[in-house]
């Protein structure tokens, strides 16, 4: 694994500021360089070309999305994205819904042409990890990839598989940036195969 595509999907918007998710960003942009991989980044919100974004795709051996937990889901500048750029990717990103009248046997989801490629989800969310993992509490004890569930199967239409999720929780009532940004760092690290540079210290 070479490149790798980063989608900043950070947003401001009324009370999330969009920092949060810059820092992030910026913190696996400068990482992930260091460690010797090929980069290219996209600002969502700053505009994008949708072609630009398709051949970004082909390019790449792992995009990683940067967003904040909207409405118990990506922001609509991401979904926005999603759906233009994988839209625009018919016929070089995927083939069709993959099933087949000749072979039964292919199946809905199916007609992925970027087999062999990875995705991760980095997400910032204001609900505590126990909201997630808790059986009583607002999840239902379902974790966090159950609530990206159709994100992930987007993704995995184009052929795509997943690299673990990184979820960084509390961060509106109880941030403590350089300890979490350090977790995602070493995240990435042990995801990806290298070792990760020293912690810092916490805000
Ligand atoms: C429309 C909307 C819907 C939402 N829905 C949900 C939801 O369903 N579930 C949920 O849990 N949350 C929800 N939220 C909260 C949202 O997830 C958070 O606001 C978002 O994750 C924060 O990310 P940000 O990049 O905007 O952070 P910011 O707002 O930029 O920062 C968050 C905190 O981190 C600090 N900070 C940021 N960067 C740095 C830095 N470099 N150094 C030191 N401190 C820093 C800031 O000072 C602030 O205290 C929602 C917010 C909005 C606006």
């Amino acid at each position: 694994m070479k490149n790798i595509l980063l989608l900043n999907g950070s947003k401001a918007f009324a009370h999330s500021y969009g920092r949060l998710n810059d820092t992030f960003h910026d913190a696996a942009v400068e990482l992930l360089s260091n460690a010797g991989f090929n980069i290219r980044q996209t600002k969502i919100d700053a505009g994008y070309d949708v072609q630009e974004e398709v051949e970004n795709f082909l390019w790449a051996d792992l995009v990683i999305y940067q967003m904040p937990g909207w409405w118990m889901g990506a922001p609509w500048t991401v979904k926005k994205y999603v759906d233009e750029v994988f839209t625009a990717g018919h016929g070089s990103l995927y083939a069709s819904d993959g099933r087949s009248r000749s072979h039964p046997d292919q199946k809905y989801g199916s007609g992925g042409m970027i087999q062999g490629k990875k995705y991760m989800l980095s997400l910032t969310w204001n609900a505590p990890e126990e909201a997630f993992v808790d059986p009583a509490q607002f999840f239902e004890g379902k974790g966090v990839d159950a609530v990206y569930f159709p994100f992930h199967k987007a993704n995995q239409f184009l052929g795509m598989t997943p690299l673990p999720t990184y979820l960084a929780t509390d961060v509106i009532k109880a941030p403590a940036v350089n300890t979490t940004l350090q977790h995602y760092r070493e995240h990435l690290a042990q995801t990806l195969g290298f070792e990760c540079p020293k912690p810092a210290t916490d805000k």
